[in-house]
């Protein structure tokens, strides 16, 4: 396997980022890489995936390219007193690194996927960009917005207002059906988890509620690297049965 660290400049942020990839040691020009985005947590940034996981040994077996962008304390949000961040993700990083790398662009090749406030930031991608990828993996996601004065101090610089409620279930329903429908989740929840009883129901809703192809997961495990290294293999064999049963080589 490649590891890179990819810095530079973005326009949206007016700063620099570090962005890491894994990616196969073969790979073929005339077959593009199918690609998990992989996103991280508060307090984190993208070389948390590198170091406290064993992601760069497991993906040897996947043949599968692993994007970890950098998106600081922003909630996967434009902030409110900070910067744009959902438009560095959205607008640059993701269509940049296309252009960089030899990316598939295909929704059934994109696959994203990431812990606590980075499960969150897979969901809101999945709900607002239901056509750019075939697979969701939310470990341990932050559902509720309004719980957030509980684990950010400092989530004024990203909500001036009032919190939104319901946020992510606002997007999903104003996000169209049919193409929401085709989306596989696997939805990840440690039991110790202190945020587990939202993720219960907001599992329960998009199943029951949604009508969405989800599987959730649940098993003993807290809100910290030592489940989310744990449950890393699962997620890849999941994610190796999905491309599977796609009915393409990998
Ligand atoms: N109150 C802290 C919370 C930081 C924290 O515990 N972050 C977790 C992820 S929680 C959700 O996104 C984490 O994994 N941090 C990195 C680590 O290595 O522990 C804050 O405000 O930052």
């Amino acid at each position: 396997m490649s590891i890179l660290s990819f810095t530079r400049a973005w326009q949206a942020l007016e700063e620099q980022t570090t962005i890491h990839v894994v990616l196969p040691n073969q790979i073929d020009p005339k077959n593009k890489l199918q690609v998990l985005w992989l996103l991280h947590g508060l307090g984190d940034n993208g070389s948390g995936w590198i170091r406290k996981t064993n992601l760069e040994v497991l993906t040897k077996y996947t043949n599968l390219a692993v994007i970890t962008p950098e998106m600081n304390r922003s909630f996967y949000m434009n902030m409110a007193n900070g910067l744009p961040y959902w438009d560095y993700l959205t607008k640059e990083v993701i269509p940049e690194m296309r252009k960089l790398l030899p990316l598939s662009t295909k929704w059934s090749d994109n696959f994203v996927g990431g812990v606590s406030m980075g499960g969150f930031g897979a969901l809101k991608l999945a709900f607002t960009h239901p056509d750019w990828f075939s697979a969701v993996i939310p470990m341990s996601p932050v559902v509720d917005l309004t719980t957030l004065p509980k684990m950010m101090p400092d989530f004024r610089a990203i909500f001036d207002g009032a919190l939104p409620d319901r946020y992510l279930q606002h997007l999903a329903e104003a996000a169209p059906k049919e193409a929401l429908r085709k989306l596989r989740f696997y939805y990840l929840m440690g039991d110790q988890d202190e945020m587990k009883p939202e993720s219960d129901a907001f599992a329960a809703y998009l199943n029951n509620r949604l009508g969405l192809n989800v599987t959730y997961q649940t098993e003993p495990g807290g809100h910290d690297w030592l489940y989310w290294q744990k449950i890393l293999p699962d997620v890849l064999t999941w994610l190796l049965h999905v491309r599977l049963s796609d009915g393409k080589p990998l």
